[in-house]
């Protein structure tokens, strides 16, 4: 269990970062971000946009510069050129990792990284608790106010009549469910989700598409997936990467029928 990636990355420091400037109505600019792996270009003069409450889905062929994306606006990669703002005026260029998610930007891995010997709502608690001092003394101190937090949470990730569960008992789903509960105990103004139905049941892949599609809005959610059945089920807007730069971006529609598209991606 890597505690480090899930908590340690300054959450819980939220309340000190400033305020998110959305005057733009954009929450996200990459502009001309580049990205070279001993001279390989896994990101190409790559621009995207998203704005404030929308759900956007990525997807693109192997390979096609999808991960180093999120790593770039997580801040785990670092591009050679380009720009990258949170909002209008938070560079995440200037930013560390554990900056970065304390501004506002959850990641959701593919694996889900619960702590299994917990219960579903001991790992909601620790999830607010980004500093692990605090854990000893966590469960005297939980104001009504964070408990409802929990509360609230646990309705939108459909567990409440699990909270005493353990979760390594749960099902993949619903340990998935409950690590997107883990980054909304953060209250994140940006999700990105990578991967988020691989290996569900399609009544699992359901209950995920409802539970993105409800949290748009409210949250900015950039979702990866190679599914596109469950693609087309929650996006508005689908961007296509390849070869790290955007192909094509439109309705699902549009993508799909683009032949650019067809001739790279979906017609493989
Ligand atoms: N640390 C690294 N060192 C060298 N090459 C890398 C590194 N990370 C990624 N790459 C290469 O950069 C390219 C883009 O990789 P990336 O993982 O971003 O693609 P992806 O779209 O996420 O692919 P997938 O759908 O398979 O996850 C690939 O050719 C990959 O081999």
């Amino acid at each position: 269990m890597n505690v480090g990636r899930l908590l340690g990355q300054g959450q819980g420091q939220r309340s000190r970062a400033p305020k998110l400037d959305l005057s733009h109505n954009i929450i996200l600019y990459l502009e001309d971000i580049s990205v070279s792996f001993d001279g390989f270009k896994a990101l190409n003069n790559l621009n995207l946009y998203i704005e404030a409450g929308e759900l956007r889905c990525i997807i693109g062929p192997n390979g096609a510069g999808k991960t180093t994306m999120m790593d770039v606006i997580t801040g785990k990669t670092r591009p050679d050129v380009g720009s990258a703002w949170f909002g209008q005026t938070v560079d995440l260029l200037t930013l560390s990792e554990p900056e970065i998610a304390a501004a506002g930007i959850g990641r959701k891995f593919q694996k889900p990284t619960v702590f299994p010997n917990h219960s579903v709502f001991e790992n909601l608690e620790l999830a607010m608790a980004g500093d692990k001092s605090v854990w000893k003394t966590l469960i005297a101190k939980l104001s009504g106010e964070q408990l409802g937090r929990i509360d609230e949470v646990l309705k939108i990730i459909g567990l409440t009549e699990r909270v005493e569960a353990l979760a390594g008992g749960l099902s993949h789903g619903q340990k998935q469910w409950l690590e997107i509960g883990m980054l909304l105990m953060q209250d994140p103004e940006l999700l990105l989700v990578d991967e988020p139905v691989a290996g569900m049941t399609p009544q699992e892949t359901e209950k995920t598409a409802e539970l993105l599609t409800s949290l748009a809005g409210k949250h900015s959610v950039v979702v990866v997936e190679h599914d596109m059945a469950f693609v087309r089920s929650i996006a508005r807007t689908v961007t296509v990467l390849h070869q790290g730069s955007v192909l094509a971006e439109g309705s699902m529609d549009q993508v799909q029928n683009d032949p650019k598209v067809i001739e790279v991606y979906l017609g493989d």
